[in-house]
């Protein structure tokens, strides 16, 4: 039997060869989250629904489909993650959520990563940029205009691992030890030990669709973030297959820093700087690489140098989260789980559940928002878009801002989290 009723007004969106033909009245299932989930949702569904009515006059309108996941779900269904939910996103293919809490140390699998994970959501797109006003930790947070694409569906984020002293873990070593020969590793009693895969086609697809966001958006380079010299067949791999696929698939279009290694080789340097320039010049996306402790230090020092980055699942939470603070913290941080080949796509902000500030109507739904925004975008909705784009940088210029902005700027009004949709929708 049904947990809960199907939506009864509204179309579905229909995928035809991974091109999305979206109605003017498409059904969107959303997850309202944990924690401070339910007051960023609500503020974020009002921004939407008013950029979407301000836009087309009517003539467009989201059927918002409530589905469930998470502490509600497991409230009223007795189910963390009900079957219906992931079924609902196959089948309406676009859908959005607020953040799911997942315990540490134990308890149950991160939800956030199953939805990934059963979807195949394997690109977590994370656009970085700066809107003016905004208070920063950093000189020059105008700097940065980044887009991060984080592999999202392997990695030691896969969740295969044991705990110590589980009869599994113990197994796991005697393996390790008796037949893959590995002596020089401490492994005492109290080890547990996780798993990282990493495989040529999921690296291929990640890097793949960075250089294709690359291209049509007229970015300069995409790089690889690995810690290859560390873990090399894992994260060095991701950076040779990187390099491959760049120059197998897109070799009218790239011009890689393992090209020019191989012409400094052969001609000099010279030879190798005066390639890349010709390939700048022919507006060819350069794709070079970097070691992710080097890149940490380098996007606070050197963040012009950065564009689209391609990495690992773990990195690429990290750098998220670091890019995410040098524009003016997580409260405006936004994220998409897509699937380009299926069509598949859930928008969440890369923060979570702040569970410190649940139901006290104060954190800033910017991040939320602005993943509705990618939604629109992703919806071919560009006007709705860029009416919110706007409203924000103009709430954000009359510095009426919620308590992340207002208590590192100066002569702000600080607003609560439902009164900063009401500004935002003010000015749309
Ligand atoms: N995709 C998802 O659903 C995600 C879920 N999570 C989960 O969320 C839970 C809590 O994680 P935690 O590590 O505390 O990280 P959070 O991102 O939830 O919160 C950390 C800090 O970030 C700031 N912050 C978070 N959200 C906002 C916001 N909307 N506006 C302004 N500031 C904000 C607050 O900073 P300050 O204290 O300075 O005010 C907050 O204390 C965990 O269970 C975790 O697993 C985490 C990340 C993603
Ligand atoms: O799933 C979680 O609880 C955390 C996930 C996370 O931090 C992220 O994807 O950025
Ligand atoms: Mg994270």
């Amino acid at each position: 039997m049904a947990l809960w009723e199907k939506p009864t007004t509204g179309e579905k969106i229909v995928v035809d060869n991974g091109r999305l033909h979206v109605p003017d009245h498409p059904i969107i299932p959303f997850i309202e989250g944990d924690g401070t989930g339910p007051d960023i949702w609500a503020a974020a569904r009002r921004v939407l629904d008013a950029a979407v009515e301000k836009a087309y006059g009517g003539a467009k309108k989201i059927a918002w489909y409530e589905v469930y996941a998470g502490e509600k779900a497991y409230n009223r269904f007795g189910q963390w993650l009900p079957e219906e939910t992931l079924q609902a996103v196959r089948e309406y293919y676009v859908a959005i959520k607020g953040p799911l809490t997942t315990p540490v140390g134990g308890g149950i699998r991160s939800l956030n990563v199953t939805l990934r994970q059963e979807l195949d959501l394997y690109v977590c797109l994370r656009p970085v940029r700066y809107f003016d006003g905004v208070p920063s930790p950093v000189k020059h947070p105008e700097l940065v205009d980044m887009v991060i694409f984080r592999e999202n569906s392997e990695d030691i984020y896969a969740g295969i691992e044991w705990p110590a002293g589980s009869e599994e873990v113990k197994k796991v070593i005697r393996f390790l030890q008796e037949e893959m020969g590995v002596k020089k590793i401490r492994f005492p009693e109290t080890a547990g030990i996780g798993v990282k895969p990493v495989s040529r086609e999921g690296t291929d697809r990640l890097v793949r669709a960075a250089i294709n966001y690359a291209l049509k958006h007229g970015r300069k380079s995409v790089t690889l973030v690995h810690k290859g010299n560390i873990m090399k067949f894992t994260e060095g791999a991701f950076k040779n297959w990187g390099y491959e696929l760049a120059e197998r698939e897109f070799a009218d279009q790239t011009f890689t820093w393992a090209q020019y290694d191989r012409i400094k080789a052969e001609k000099g340097v010279e030879a190798a700087n005066q390639a890349q320039k010709e390939a700048e010049e022919a507006g060819k996306v350069i794709v070079k690489d970097s070691i992710a402790d080097a890149f940490l230090q380098q996007i606070l020092t050197r963040p012009a140098e950065y564009d689209v980055i391609a990495t690992l699942n773990l990195n690429g939470d990290y750098i998220s989260d670091a890019l995410a603070a040098q524009v003016g913290g997580i409260g405006i941080a936004p994220g998409a789980n897509i699937n380009y080949d299926t069509g598949h796509a859930i928008f969440e902000a890369t923060h979570g559940t702040a569970p410190k500030y649940a139901g006290l109507d104060k954190v800033n739904p910017g991040s939320v928002i602005l993943s509705g925004v990618l939604m629109l975008e992703h919806l071919g909705w560009q006007e709705a878009a860029d009416r919110i784009y706007a409203a924000m940088s103009k709430t954000i210029s009359q510095k009426t801002v919620t308590y992340d902005f207002a208590r590192l700027m100066e002569g702000a009004t600080e607003v609560k989290c439902s009164e900063f949709a009401d500004r935002l929708i003010d000015n749309l």
